[in-house]
């Protein structure tokens, strides 16, 4: 945290130190050590005042004075501790290091690491820790399990594709991950951009309340666009549908419409699935468009912006991440070929930590998919290819 305040991003994995033109004072990081107490996150709220102690001693326009930090550092400490005995390492108010602070000996954070993949209903913290170390860029998968992963040129689903191949880069054979390059011209970037600069608005989800909600689960600004707000979207649903071979069109209830999305510093969406049957949906809310065009079978989602650092889209049981460039989308099946939901498939969209994100993603719906996608009666058949 003390290279954070001096605008030093650091990480032992793929995002290497990267330096930004300011720095935080002491109290902005005695600012942020008090917020993330409120928020329960004892642990990262000791790293804040430690960092504004570091900062107050060598400030020479001292921002705050030591003797002021002191007492907050002490009280996070207490409390992380009473904390961590009474009620454990994390629940859904609070977040503490995995042992009392006092005693802390970073086994969690530095050493000794395993992995969990491919296993149901993984620990929320492990998954955590996971999501966390995939997002600074950390090799989590074992290497071997890359060695088939390949790039090529793919003709898709249309003839015109014979003419202007697809490159294509697998991510993971299962679940099926991949990113394609250049499928969006900075034109076509463009005009997405303009068309949804007035509808954004803060992202929602379905939360527990059963209503949907913005919460800190999600904190991006998104805006829908369907084919009739402009020939561009009906340029890229026959684009994506040249490539995938599904049904796109948002008004036959095919796919739902693009949703575009901009992550600021720090946004980001906790791993998730983007399936609905796990999602807490219940029947009552399969009416209408949900009931008559079905599950989320695949996810498409182009990469409106390069960021620079930060920002992937990191799979927490498969160990793949999708690193943004502008221009790609990443593709991946959401459901298994019996119309299960494939909970290996649950991501997050890491926090960007500088630069601004733009997405779009687009949700093909699975029953219009029937006769280009047949399902199977196999509980255990999985999409494997594009
Ligand atoms: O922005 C990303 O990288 C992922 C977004 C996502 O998972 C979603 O919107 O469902
Ligand atoms: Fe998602």
């Amino acid at each position: 945290m003390s290279a954070m305040a001096r605008g030093i991003i650091r990480s032992s994995g793929r995002i290497q130190s990267f330096e930004a033109h300011e720095q935080l004072t002491a109290r902005d990081c005695l600012f942020l050590g008090k917020h993330s107490f409120n928020q329960g996150l004892y642990d990262y709220a000791i790293n804040w005042f430690e960092a504004a102690l570091i900062k107050a001693k060598e400030e020479g326009n001292r921002t705050v004075s030591p003797d002021e930090i002191q007492p907050f550092l002490n009280f996070a400490i207490n409390t992380h501790d009473n904390v961590s005995l009474e009620r454990g390492e994390a629940g859904v108010t609070w977040k503490n290091a995995s042992v009392p602070f006092r005693e802390k000996n970073e086994v969690f954070y530095e050493r000794n690491f395993e992995p969990v993949f491919f296993v149901d209903n993984l620990d929320p913290v492990i998954e955590k820790e996971q999501f966390n170390r995939l997002c600074r860029g950390e090799q989590l998968r074992p290497v071997e399990w890359d060695k088939d992963l390949g790039c090529r040129y793919f003709n898709g689903h249309h003839p015109y594709l014979l003419l202007q191949p697809i490159k294509l880069e697998e991510k993971s054979h299962k679940p099926y991950i991949v990113q394609l390059y250049d499928v969006i011209s900075d034109q076509e970037i463009q005009r997405l951009q303009n068309l949804s600069q007035f509808t954004l608005h803060r992202s929602s989800h379905y939360g527990i309340s059963g209503e949907f909600e913005a919460s800190l689960m999600r904190t991006s600004a998104s805006s829908w666009l369907t084919e009739e707000t402009d020939p561009v979207i009906v340029k890229l649903d026959r684009r994506v549908g040249m490539i995938t071979g599904l049904a796109t069109k948002y008004s036959m209830e095919e796919a739902e419409a693009y949703q575009v999305a901009n992550y600021g510093i720090g946004g980001h969406y906790v791993p998730h699935q983007d399936h609905l049957q796990s999602a807490g949906m219940n029947s009552s809310m399969f009416q209408g468009f949900e009931y008559r065009a079905g599950d989320r079978i695949a996810t498409w989602m182009f990469y409106l912006s390069d960021v620079e650092a930060g920002g992937g889209t990191a799979f927490t049981y498969a160990g793949a991440v999708v690193w943004p460039k502008k221009g790609s989308a990443a593709f991946w099946w959401n459901l298994k070929r019996n119309g299960e939901g494939d909970e290996m498939t649950r991501h997050g969209a890491c926090p960007v930590l500088h630069g601004s994100k733009w997405v779009s993603n687009k949700w093909f719906r699975v029953n219009s998919q029937m006769f280009r996608k047949p399902c199977s009666l196999e509980r255990d058949e999985y999409f494997t290819c594009l």
